[in-house]
């Protein structure tokens, strides 16, 4: 927690459209140490914005600023093009919601993760099999030595998630963040990728940012809890602590709808919304 690797203060993501301009993100204070944050949230509420914004995937129409957005010693928004591309990945490396729309179709697993390592490692060409096979390896793929000749089209969609999980590892980053990594997953596959993460980030003493709108599923493999709603931060709050702390009508509206084991056939509330939280 004390080595502090990202400190944000009053991020502001809005974007120029032909309606006007739009504010997605209005004012957005994190920090992250080599821990695990989720950020929860409806869809819309800027959670990926708060995060892409940082290394320069916004988008071409964005207009991105800040009191300040340090990663370590670094000013994230000062860095030109260049300097971000150097950073996503080698350092800041993001896994995406749609694995196989990350990999490239004609391309193997093997020679996908190889390209990774070249880049960020400089391994040479002849040990490159070997660190492919052991990074998957380590992402507890069975038979790399098969999988490593596969084509995305071969692998199955939580297969094809671990590929991208190696492929972000590959650069040994210091945060790695995880953008709807699972939703497109079914649920026990959710959970397989997300412990994996967690076997990972832990192993690898990295940070973690956990996006997702599934506060149930997240909680498990988080520190600290980020709630987002209409582009601000309305809590934040330790995880695995039980939810007496919360405080915001919007986050105790969400924990009332998570479905509950002990009470089958619960009748589960609708979310209601106050125009005055998005204020
Ligand atoms: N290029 C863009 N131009 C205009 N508006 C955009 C653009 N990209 C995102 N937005 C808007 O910014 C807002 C925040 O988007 P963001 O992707 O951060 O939401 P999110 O909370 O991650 O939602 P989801 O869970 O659906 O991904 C949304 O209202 C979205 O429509």
């Amino acid at each position: 927690m004390h080595d502090s690797l990202l400190d944000v203060c009053d991020l502001k993501v809005g974007f120029r459209t032909s309606d006007g301009y739009v504010e997605a993100v209005k004012g957005v204070s994190l920090t992250l140490g080599r821990e695990r944050l989720a950020i929860v949230g409806e869809s819309g509420s800027g959670k990926s914005m708060t995060v892409r914004s940082l290394i320069g995937l916004a988008g071409h129409n964005a207009i991105v600023s800040a009191r300040h957005a340090r990663f370590g010693e670094t000013d994230l928004l000062s860095l030109s093009d260049r300097e971000l591309s150097a950073v996503r990945g080698h350092r800041i490396a993001m896994v995406v919601q749609d694995p196989r729309q990350g990999l490239n179709p004609v391309q193997t697993a093997g020679r996908q993760v190889g390209e990774m390592l070249r880049m960020h490692r400089r391994t040479r060409r002849h040990d490159m099999r070997n660190a492919v096979e052991m990074l998957l390896d380590e992402v507890h793929i069975r038979d790399p030595r098969r999988v490593f000749d596969l084509y995305p089209h071969e692998l199955s969609g939580g297969m094809a998630q671990r590929v991208m999980v190696a492929m972000m590892l590959a650069g040994g980053p210091d945060i790695l963040i995880a953008d709807e990594a699972t939703s497109a997953l079914d649920a026990v596959v959710q959970r397989h990728i997300l412990e994996l993460i967690d076997e990972q980030v832990r192993l690898r003493g990295m940070g973690l940012i956990l996006i997702s709108h599934d506060l149930e599923l997240v909680s498990d493999f988080a520190d600290r809890i980020m709630v987002m709603y209409a582009g601000r931060t309305v809590e934040t709050f330790a995880a695995g602590q039980g939810y007496g702390s919360v405080r915001h009508p919007y986050t105790r509206g969400l924990i009332a709808c998570v479905p509950s084991l002990d009470r089958p056939g619960q009748c589960l509330p609708v979310l209601t919304r106050d125009p005055e939280w998005a204020r």
